[in-house]
């Protein structure tokens, strides 16, 4: 029997290894993590992550031949493939601070295969890298182990949180590159029929390595770049009376340019986008493009202007200050149908209306007062770091209290903001809100999901961005 072992059970070893596992019954997979915690949690009833769907496809591979354990180096040794999806986070010290990958974690496993192997093995790049660090792991590899042969490949994988086991099921594609060699193009025949079990040939696409490598950095960066394009636009049409839905809409009706990933909102969160632009960034820097470099910047500059602008909307419209009063937030995950909040929006609107401050009252569905706490009171980057070496007891934020009713986080509060999408949030009783909540009362939608006209005709005052503005804040400054 074909073993599988991948190192990192996190968002994407997790739910990656359990549809393998699905699909190929033939094939042993193991998950092994160096949090006990996160393990546990894997074979527990009560999984370590908020994913649709997952629980179900867990459910009916464990323990028949999907296993989850600590046991990380009997595991590698034994496995034939091994996958490598551990985080790779952007450096907070040291020489590229700030816009580097950090490869410790990447390169501690590395050295822990080499100790621990005694066959030839395949090594799989699962997390997202910066391009050639398949040279560095394989220097690694071959420095440290004697007589086994390692072949390297790049796999980067291109789920979304929220959607990643439909996205698993049926990829758009499956990336694989490999070196140019007899060796290589066996293991990435190898490979390519584990994936074969599922998903049809003429989207596995083969690649060399580097190519494989960047095409992962390039494909997060164009995405990014997608939204930060139309986040710029938002903000030109709360200063013309154009409404950013409809500029979405008929430019995506373009077939080059495509419908989907055209939503404004209050700025993309999420654990990858920023890391990912700022690793390419720096690797553009390196090899001395800094034009290139600063051309991606900018995606990241428009996302820091979009949160920032929406805050300055919050206190511009509430009589330019909103110190001691209640603002409610609903939602703090970075988009539905997630409990993650790396990156989320949510923080730097947050720390905004605190630094203004503010008293904050959140709810989200899928995400507890202990996180929100940690998020608010954390280092910036230090976010991305293994779960058990983050700070475990948050610093509690006096003015933030978290609430698991909508109504209750609502009640006397002088605004709403909304920064996650939750379909929950559609159907609420504005009226209710409306009623319990001080007066002039204010609904700020960060994501465009509320029905405007209709809370206006309550009473309330909306700002959506990118919307034709509400005569309130037409005279108000925009970017105080
Ligand atoms: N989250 C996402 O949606 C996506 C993430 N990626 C990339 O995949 C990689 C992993 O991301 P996530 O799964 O989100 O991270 P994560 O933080 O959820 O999981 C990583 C896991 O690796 C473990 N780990 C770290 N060093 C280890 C070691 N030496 N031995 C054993 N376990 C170790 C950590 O304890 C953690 O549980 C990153 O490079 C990320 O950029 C790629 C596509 C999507
Ligand atoms: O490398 C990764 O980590 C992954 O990053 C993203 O996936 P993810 O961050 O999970 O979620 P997205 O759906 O891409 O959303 C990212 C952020 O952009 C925001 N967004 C998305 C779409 C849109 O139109 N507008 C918008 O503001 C979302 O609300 C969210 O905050 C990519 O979509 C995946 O392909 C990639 O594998």
């Amino acid at each position: 029997m074909v073993k599988i072992c991948c190192i990192g059970a996190g968002y994407v070893g997790g739910p990656t290894m359990a549809v393998i596992a699905l699909k190929c019954p033939f094939i042993e997979v193991t998950v092994v993590d160096i949090s006990v915690s996160r393990i546990n949690a894997w074979n527990s009833e009560q999984l370590p992550i908020y994913e649709p769907g997952l629980e179900d496809v867990v459910k009916q591979c464990r323990g028949k031949n999907l296993f989850f354990s600590c046991d990380v180096e009997k595991h590698v040794g034994e496995a034939d493939i091994v996958f490598v999806s551990v985080n790779t986070p952007t450096k907070t010290q040291g020489l590229g601070a700030g816009k580097a990958a950090d490869l410790t974690y990447w390169e501690s496993a590395a050295r822990m295969i080499a100790d621990v192997s005694k066959s030839d093995k395949i090594v799989v790049e699962k997390s997202t890298v910066p391009v050639k660090t398949a040279e560095a792991i394989e220097k690694i590899l071959t420095h440290n182990s004697e007589g086994i042969n390692f072949q390297i490949l790049s796999n980067p994988e291109f789920l979304a949180e929220g959607t990643a086991i439909q996205d698993l099921l049926t990829p758009d594609r499956v990336l694989i590159g490999g070196r140019e060699t007899p060796e290589g193009i066996k293991a990435i025949e190898k490979l390519k029929n584990v994936y074969a079990n599922w998903v049809p040939v003429e989207s596995i696409l083969c690649t060399n390595l580097w190519s494989a490598e960047l095409s992962k950095l390039a494909a997060n960066a164009f995405l990014a770049q997608r939204i930060s394009s139309v986040n710029a636009i938002s903000a030109l049409c709360e200063a013309t009376g154009a409404d950013i839905s409809e500029v979405s809409h008929s430019v995506g009706m373009d077939s080059r340019i495509g419908p989907k990933f055209l939503n404004a909102s209050v700025g993309f969160g999420g654990s990858c986008f920023q890391k990912d632009i700022l690793n390419l960034v720096y690797i553009c820097e390196c090899n001395g493009l800094p034009e290139v470099a600063n051309y991606w910047k900018h995606v990241i500059r428009i996302n820091d202007y979009q949160k920032s602008r929406f805050v300055n909307r919050v206190v511009s419209s509430m009589f330019n200050t909103i110190s001691g009063k209640k603002i409610a937030i609903l939602g703090f995950a970075f988009k539905k149908d997630t409990g993650d909040t790396r990156e989320t929006p949510a923080i730097d609107v947050c720390k905004g209306l605190l630094g203004e401050k503010a008293k904050l009252s959140i709810y989200d569905p899928q995400v507890s007062a202990d996180h929100i706490e940690r998020d608010l009171s954390i280092e910036k980057f230090d976010w991305d770091h293994p779960a058990h070496l983050q700070p475990m007891s948050p610093t509690a934020i006096k003015q933030v209290s978290v609430e698991w009713d909508v109504y209750e986080a609502t009640k006397d509060a002088h605004g709403v903001c909304i920064l996650t999408e939750w379909d929950e949030f559609k159907k609420l009783d504005f009226q209710r809100i409306y009623d319990d909540m001080q007066k002039p009362s204010f609904v700020f939608d960060g994501r465009n999901i509320v029905d405007v006209v209709q809370l206006r005709r309550i009473g309330f005052i909306v700002y959506s961005v990118g919307k034709p503005l509400d005569p309130w804040l037409k005279d108000l400054p925009a970017f105080a």
